[in-house]
């Protein structure tokens, strides 16, 4: 794997490039941006997030776990609590908002896809120490934080009350969410940077797998609202 100059979260992108475009900028994203996406595929893709979010939780709670001083347990424990007091909550208010309700959440079927991805999360930590389960976590916080950016600079996106999907943008483009991302990014700037070449390599593969799984994430729900499949 090409490794550039600059050894940080950038590096992580520029070593599979081509991926993190196709998960940054997938159709789901785009037509989202556009307001078309179709409801069904949303509604899929919100009640798949659900389950997603729970086994998130869990990954923020195996980090609080490997953390391993003061500094990382509560950054650990915030980032654990920032998603269940926040990012779950507004979820399942979110859903109630599309006629999905907390009853019908907490028996719903997991998709193959949210679970490839969600266990690949957990087992990259599982076997390996904060730093891997980091980079693993990395395209889903640090990337939604990056979509919601591009999506707001495309010409194409539509903003307010025309679009449907317009709470979805506000909350990944608000200040909370991004400043969440950016403590991430920095952490893992700081730590890639003393990473020998084989280990970041190794790091790239994780990252690279994780943004691939979020790819399949997005093409489930685009999938989800096909008509004719
Ligand atoms: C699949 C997925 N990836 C990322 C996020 C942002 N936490 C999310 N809600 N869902």
């Amino acid at each position: 794997m090409s490794r550039s100059n600059e050894v940080g979260f950038d590096a992580l992108v520029q070593g599979c490039l081509s991926d993190w475009r196709a998960y940054c900028q997938h159709d789901f994203v785009r037509q989202l941006g556009e307001g078309t996406l179709h409801p069904e595929a949303f509604r899929h893709y919100l009640r798949q997030d659900y389950l997603f979010l729970v086994h998130f939780a869990r990954a923020w709670g195996l980090a609080v776990y490997k953390s391993r001083d003061m500094n990382e347990l509560r950054q650990s424990l915030d980032s654990l609590k920032a998603i269940v007091d926040l990012e779950m909550g507004l979820h399942i208010e979110y859903c109630a908002q599309w006629g999905i309700g907390e009853q019908e959440l907490a028996q719903l079927p997991e998709a193959r896809e949210t679970v490839a991805y969600t266990r690949y999360v957990l087992d990259a930590g599982n076997r390996g120490d904060l730093l891997d389960l980091h980079v693993a976590l990395a395209p889903c916080l640090i990337g939604y934080a990056e979509i919601a950016k591009w999506l707001v600079a495309q010409s194409f996106t539509v903003r307010g009350d025309a679009n449907p999907y317009e709470a979805w943008i506000s909350m990944y483009i608000s200040p909370e969410f991004q400043a969440a991302a950016q403590v991430e990014r920095d952490w893992m700037d700081q730590k890639l940077a003393k990473q020998a070449p084989e280990r970041f390599d190794a790091l790239a593969v994780t990252f690279r797998e994780a943004t691939r799984l979020e790819v399949d994430f997005w093409q489930m729900g685009l999938n989800a609202g096909d008509v004719n499949a």
